[in-house]
Parts: structure tokens; C-alpha cells; sequence
């Protein structure tokens, strides 16, 4: 056996896909052939939706079927919305939908059905609820009234209607809807690579999503947009801004949307595409302040640690002016990545190889319950 050990398996190639791959030489997020970015510019994310499930980007007769398919499944157990009141007010949004990921999979039919075409069929479920437990998740703990999706706006307007509670205008629906391809793949982060361990089990697409809902709410993966927001209103300016981060260096600290396990000296070509939308909503809401303040932190880590911001560190400003609630970045996040960890759950189902590797172990060896000597065998518990 090899005893190369590789932690955090930086670099080592757990699977076989042809999903996406990360071409850092080239600086280009390969998505089933195509650039991410080109993509980002001239579909939309149902095209992304289509071309992630079914291998090909959708002509617009089969995208008007997709979107057909997404709001014939809107319908939502009452017992989960339930569920979710019950959960106490404190909870992270993140195990709100946790829980409520994995409450409505009691509610599928054909949840143990490891099909191809049964997993598609769960994904776009998965597609048409998640955001809703994302709205009302957030609903329930602000004892607010739950809010339905409404089926004459776009999947991606509705979204947005359902978190905010007002319909977006067009800038504000096409910035989130770039947001949402840009959030929708991206080859093996932690929480991708969480749900195709379970799913290797011969485990249910729910139960993979629900463990990538736990991978990525830690501040080092997803939770990483929440925590940017909170610095970026913590420092208010940017004169604040440049203090705050080098006194959080200073302190050995890590500042939230710098650095990428793969990236990290180049840049996220997601967060250059991000930083255009921000700008764009900026002028739109006249707010240049804060695209400015979001400069002036990208050239305090590019000259103090020479790190490029990841698609977290605009995502956020962008969010927050879409009037998303802080806590729900990260919910959102899983939102538009749920069809890219689904395709990796429905390739990994299609072509499984149970995930079990092995230790380099550094623990102690030959020792013995108290009593028993050292040369005498063990016998066993005479009972
Ligand atoms: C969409 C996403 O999920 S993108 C990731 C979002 N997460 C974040 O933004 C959290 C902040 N960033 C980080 O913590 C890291 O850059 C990670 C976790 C994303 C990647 O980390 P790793 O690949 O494990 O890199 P590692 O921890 O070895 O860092 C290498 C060096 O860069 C430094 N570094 C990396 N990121 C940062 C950062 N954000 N702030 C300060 N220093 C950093 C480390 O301290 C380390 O320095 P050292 O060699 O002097 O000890
Ligand atoms: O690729 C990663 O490790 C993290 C990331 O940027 C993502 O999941 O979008």
C-alpha cells in the first residue's frame, strides 16, 4: 500500500467526470466543454440547469419544458413548512435547510430509486424546493407568514420575490441570475466531493445534498459570503476597511474571501465577473461607495499577502444589494449549486466505486486492558 499521504488531499484526483474541471493554466472553469464565464455572459441559469442534468445546453422550446417541469413540482409539504416553525429562532440558516433538505425526502416517491432518470426527475424537485425552504426557512425564524412562488415570474425572479418579497427589476434578476450559474458548479470543493462520498454508499440524493449542506457551511467553503458582509459592515468605509483587515492580519487572522485551494495565486475568474456586477449595480443604486470600499480590500491582499479575492468577496456586496438577508448568502449558495452537486450524485450513481481510503496510523500499538500482563494472550471477557 502507498503511504503517500496528501492532507486535506490537496492535488490528488478523486474521480473521473465529465462535469467540469477547474483549467487554472488557462484560467477557465470548464463546464461540459464550454467556459463557465463565456456562458455566464449569454445563458441563462436554466440553460445552465439543462446542460448540467442532460449533458447538452437546452434548445428554447426544451428550456420553456424545463421551466414548465420546475414549476409543476412548486407544490410543498405543509408538514415540512411545520417542521421548520419548530426549529428554534437562534438556528443558523444553513441548518435550517439542512433540516429541511433532508424532511422533504420522506416526501419523494421515488427516493430510493438510484435511476438516472429518477435522479433527474429528484433533482429538478430538489430545483423547485430548495429554494423555497431557503424563503420560508428564513420566514419561519422571523415569524413572518410563509410566502407561495409565484409561476408568472421566472424561476430566478421568483427566487428573489420569495427571499425579499418583491418582484426584482430586470437588472436586478439578470445580476442574480450570473450569480446563480457562477454559484452552480464547480468541479470537486468539499461539498461536492461530501455528497459524492455519500452517495457512494448507494445513498439518496437527498441525503448527498444534506451532508453538502453541512460541508458548506463552514466559514473556509460557503460560509465564506456571510462573513465578508460582516467585515464589509463592520469597517463601513474604506479607510476602515484597510485598518480592520491589517489589524486582522496582524492578528494572524484569515480574511474571508481571500485564497482558494485551487486558485490561490491566480484569480477566481467568477469574483472578476462578480466585481463587473457589482459595479453595475452600484451605478444602478447609487451606491459607489461600496464597490470602491470592495477595491480597496482586493489591493490591501494583493499587495500584503499577494491573494486574489474568490467568488465569495463580490458575491456578498452583490447579494446585499439584491436585499438578501446576511444570513441567507449561504443558503443561497446551495440553492444554485444544488443542480451541480446533483449531476456529480446522478455520474457517481451511474458509475460507482464505494469511496474508502485508508490511514497513515501514528497512534500507539500493543497495549492491553488494565490486569492483563503483557506476555499473558488475551483470552477474551469470561462472562
Ligand atoms: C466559494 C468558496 O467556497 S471559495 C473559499 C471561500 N473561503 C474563504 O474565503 C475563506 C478564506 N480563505 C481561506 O481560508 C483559504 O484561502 C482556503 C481555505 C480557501 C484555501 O486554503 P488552503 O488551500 O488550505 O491554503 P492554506 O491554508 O494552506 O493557505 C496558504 C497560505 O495562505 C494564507 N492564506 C490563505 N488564505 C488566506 C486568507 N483568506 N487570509 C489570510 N491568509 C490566507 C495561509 O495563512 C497560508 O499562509 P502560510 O503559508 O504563511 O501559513
Ligand atoms: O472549489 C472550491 O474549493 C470552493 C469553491 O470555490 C466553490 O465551491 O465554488
Amino acid at each position: 500500500m502507498s503511504e503517500t499521504i496528501r492532507p486535506g488531499l490537496e492535488n490528488v484526483i478523486a474521480s473521473e467526470t465529465d462535469i467540469s474541471y477547474l483549467d487554472v493554466e488557462n484560467e477557465e472553469i470548464v463546464l461540459r466543454g464550454y467556459d463557465l464565464i463565456e456562458l455566464a455572459h449569454h445563458v441563462t441559469y436554466l440553460d445552465i440547469v439543462g446542460l448540467l442534468l442532460d449533458g447538452a445546453l437546452p434548445t428554447s422550446e426544451q428550456r420553456h419544458l424545463l421551466e414548465q417541469k420546475l414549476k409543476s413540482e412548486y407544490t410543498f409539504p405543509q408538514q415540512v413548512l411545520s417542521i421548520l416553525q419548530l426549529l428554534s429562532e437562534q438556528s443558523n440558516m444553513m441548518d435550517v435547510l439542512r433540516t429541511g433538505i433532508s424532511a422533504i425526502a420522506s416526501f419523494d416517491s421515488e427516493l430510493d430509486d438510484r435511476s438516472r432518470e429518477a435522479n433527474s426527475r429528484k433533482a429538478i424537485r430538489l430545483l423547485s424546493k430548495v429554494p423555497q425552504i431557503v424563503a420560508n426557512g428564513y420566514r419561519a425564524m422571523m415569524e413572518q407568514p410563509f410566502i407561495e412562488p409565484r409561476e408568472e415570474l421566472s424561476y430566478t425572479a421568483n427566487f428573489l420575490y420569495m427571499i425579499t418579497g418583491k418582484v426584482p427589476d430586470k437588472l436586478e434578476e439578470a445580476i442574480f441570475d450570473q450569480s446563480l450559474i457562477v454559484y452552480s458548479e464547480h468541479e470537486m470543493p468539499n461539498s461536492t466531493f461530501a455528497a459524492r462520498v455519500i452517495a457512494s454508499t448507494q445513498s439518496d440524493i437527498y441525503g448527498a445534498l444534506t451532508g453538502a449542506v453541512a460541508s458548506l457551511k463552514g466559514t473556509l467553503h460557503g460560509g465564506a459570503n456571510e462573513a465578508v458582509m460582516l467585515m464589509l459592515l463592520e469597517a463601513g468605509s474604506e479607510a476602515n476597511l484597510e485598518s480592520l483587515m491589517l489589524k486582522k492580519l496582524a492578528q494572524k487572522e484569515r480574511i474571508m474571501g481571500f485564497g482558494h485551494r485551487v486558485y490561490m495565486k491566480k484569480a477566481d475568474p467568477r469574483a472578476i465577473l462578480m466585481k463587473e456586477a457589482l459595479w453595475k449595480l452600484t451605478k444602478a443604486k447609487n451606491q459607489p461607495e461600496l464597490y470602491q470600499m470592495c477595491v480597496v480590500g482586493e489591493e490591501v491582499m494583493k499587495r500584503e499577502k499577494n491573494l486574489y479575492p474568490n467568488l465569495d468577496y463580490y458575491a456578498a456586496p452583490v447579494y446585499h444589494l439584491l436585499g438578501i438577508p446576511i444570513e441567507l448568502f449561504t443558503p443561497v449558495f446551495l440553492a444554485a449549486r444544488t443542480i451541480g452537486i446533483s449531476a456529480h450524485v446522478i455520474e457517481q450513481h451511474d458509475n460507482n466505486r464505494l469511496f474508502r481510503p485508508r490511514v497513515h496510523y501514528t497512534g500507539p500499538r500493543n497495549l492491553h486492558p488494565p490486569g492483563l500482563n503483557e506476555s499473558q494472550e488475551s483470552k477474551g471477557r469470561s462472562l
